[in-house]
């Protein structure tokens, strides 16, 4: 049999991402030991009758200790702190990642932290769904999706390779971007839309006179689609929001100035403009599908590690 990729990983937080990619080198034998750390006894209990990993920790320090490769798979909002608290007890040589949904101040936060000799390379696996703990982990989540590197500027390229080729072996296609650039794009591409689903299914809740039992009673329409991105975790909705700030605002700013646009074409009966953009967004959803990366249903008919199905 050949050698493992890695010998260690230690993976530290075990949600959705976590037992994921725990799930996946436990498939592809990426790693000879999976180390799991959290913070909470409840969810190591769980991870470990899950069979996620080969050891289980309360203690962060501990499961880096002796690893090659170090993912820190939490909201984006403690990846500071906990790589404070882990740097002391990185081995010489370790690759050090996280899986962080914002970039720019995931890496303002570790990077001052890690010691010299040690390699950054954080990542974002551009896959998920509305589902969180270790329960909702399954192995193809990352199957056929993209996976974005950051490296700041001087990581070994060695390091980069590593990383790439442990994201292809999870099924995930690679692409290398500055921090600024990713925060950007997902600003528009994922932040804004979660915003979008947490304010209308806000909206609508406070309806409530008009809605009251209709919210679920007719949910079947396009306002599911809504509840579901809105049923994401709050925690770490709340950490990207804080931490992608600037991008976000940028967004949101063109955003509302093409809404009022639509506002004031629905105002005149600008039946014509209506038409045109909602052609334009037709084909785009098309380029979507035909690209793989349809994300309306993300897991159907498959089975995460706790039963439930998510996207539904
Ligand atoms: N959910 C998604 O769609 C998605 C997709 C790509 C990337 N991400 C990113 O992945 C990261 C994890 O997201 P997730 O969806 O797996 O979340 P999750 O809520 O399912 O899991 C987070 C885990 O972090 C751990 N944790 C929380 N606070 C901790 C602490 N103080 N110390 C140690 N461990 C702690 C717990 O094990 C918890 O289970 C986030 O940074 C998120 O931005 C999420
Ligand atoms: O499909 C979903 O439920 C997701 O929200 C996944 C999604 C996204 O916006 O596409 C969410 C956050 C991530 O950082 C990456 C992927």
């Amino acid at each position: 049999m050949s050698e493992p990729l890695f010998r260690r990983v230690a993976l530290i937080g075990i949600g959705l991402i976590g037992s994921s990619i725990a799930l996946n080198i436990k498939a592809s034998g990426l790693a000879g030991h999976v180390a799991i750390a959290t913070r909470r006894r409840e969810t190591l209990d769980k991870a470990e009758e899950l069979g996620l990993g080969d050891s289980y920790h309360l203690e962060a320090s501990e499961a880096v200790r002796d690893a090659d490769f170090v993912i820190l798979c939490v909201p984006v909002g403690i990846c500071g702190a906990i790589t404070r608290e882990i740097a002391p007890h990185l081995k010489q040589g370790a690759i050090v990642s996280d899986v962080g949904s914002v970039k720019g101040a995931v890496i303002a936060q570790m990077a001052p932290h890690l010691p010299e000799g040690v390699q950054f390379v954080p990542a974002h696996p551009l896959a998920g769904t509305e589902q969180s703990g270790p329960e909702a982990g399954f192995v193809e989540l990352f199957h056929n999706r993209w996976c974005i590197l950051t490296p700041p500027e001087g990581t070994d390229p060695a390091a980069i390779a590593k990383v790439e080729t442990f994201w292809q072996a999870c099924g995930a296609n690679v692409e290398t971007m500055t921090a600024e650039h990713h925060d950007l794009v997902l600003a528009i591409v994922s932040h804004v839309p979660h915003l979008i689903a947490y304010n209308i299914v806000g909206t609508a809740a406070d309806l409530e006179e008009v809605t009251q039992s209709e919210v679920v009673k007719f949910s079947a329409s396009g306002f599911r689609d809504f509840t579901r991105i809105a049923a994401s975790d709050p925690t770490m909705w709340r950490d990207v929001f804080l931490t992608n700030r600037d991008a976000v605002l940028e967004m949101l700013a063109r955003f509302s100035e093409d809404l009022a646009t639509l506002q004031r074409a629905i105002r005149w009966g600008d039946g014509d403009a209506l038409f045109d953009l909602f052609t334009r967004t037709r084909a785009i959803r098309r380029n979507v599908i035909e690209a793989g990366q349809d994300t309306a249903k993300p897991n159907f008919g498959r089975e995460p590690a706790g039963g439930a199905k998510p996207g539904q």
